[in-house]
């Protein structure tokens, strides 16, 4: 299995340590610990929005620190715990996003397909204003995905959902980038969760000062 990611001892904040870790290309790898230990941090390292004071990341062979980092995020693509919809349609935000990266918007037929491996299957007229937020972030998550990225990073993707739902989400979610070859990341505190779906899983001790 080739390593996608080589994290080599980042420091950041002051307080935060990373030891040094290896993420599998084509895996779905769970990253869990104590709240506070570094979690959502060591996911916004990894697609360059945050900057380690002293170590280095790899990402396919390449230290991420002289990357383009527009690029890198078009591969790598973080899906955080809030996730910013435009107050319109679940078709428009589609097709903003796809606007905002010069790209056609997918025909109906391929958003639906989305929607529903999100279990986000809702009408594509509906308003983005008023669903929850867990339905924000599993619509979010089917914009994300229908660009094919190279690795999906999610924060907390199943925090807004019952046990049920959230199996379902991440087993979807899990054969999909199998198949397609995408690397999953997932930050979770969800044990039963992470031993149904992860093929690797990453522990962040807090470090106590
Ligand atoms: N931009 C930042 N600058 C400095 N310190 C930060 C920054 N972002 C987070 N921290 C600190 O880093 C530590 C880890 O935060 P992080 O959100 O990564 O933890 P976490 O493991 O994801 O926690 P939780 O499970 O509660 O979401 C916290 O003490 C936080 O205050």
């Amino acid at each position: 299995m080739d390593i996608i990611f080589a994290i080599e001892k980042p420091k950041f904040g002051g307080i935060l340590e990373y030891p040094k870790m290896e993420i599998s290309s084509g895996n779905t790898t769970f990253i869990q610990g104590a709240s506070g230990a570094g979690k959502s941090t060591l996911l916004k390292l990894l697609n360059a929005t945050l900057t380690p004071e002293e170590g280095e990341i790899y990402y396919e062979g390449k230290d991420i620190s002289e990357m383009d980092t527009i690029e890198l995020r078009k591969e790598v693509i973080l899906i955080g715990q809030n996730v910013y919809l435009f107050d319109e349609t679940i078709r428009e935000n589609f097709r903003m996003y796809y606007a905002y990266r010069d790209l056609p918007a997918p025909d109906d037929e391929t958003m639906k397909k989305y929607l529903k491996l999100c279990h986000a299957d809702f009408r594509l007229e509906e308003s983005c204003v008023r669903l929850s937020g867990g339905e924000r972030q599993r619509i979010y998550i089917a914009i994300c995905i229908s660009f094919l990225p190279k690795v999906i990073m999610m924060d907390e993707p199943t925090s807004a959902l019952d046990a049920s739902t959230a199996g379902k989400v991440l087993g979807n979610l899990k054969a999909f980038c199998r198949e397609n070859g995408i690397t999953m990341i997932v930050v979770s505190h969800d044990e039963k969760l992470s031993e149904d779906y992860a093929d690797e899983v990453i522990t962040i001790e807090r470090r106590e000062n």
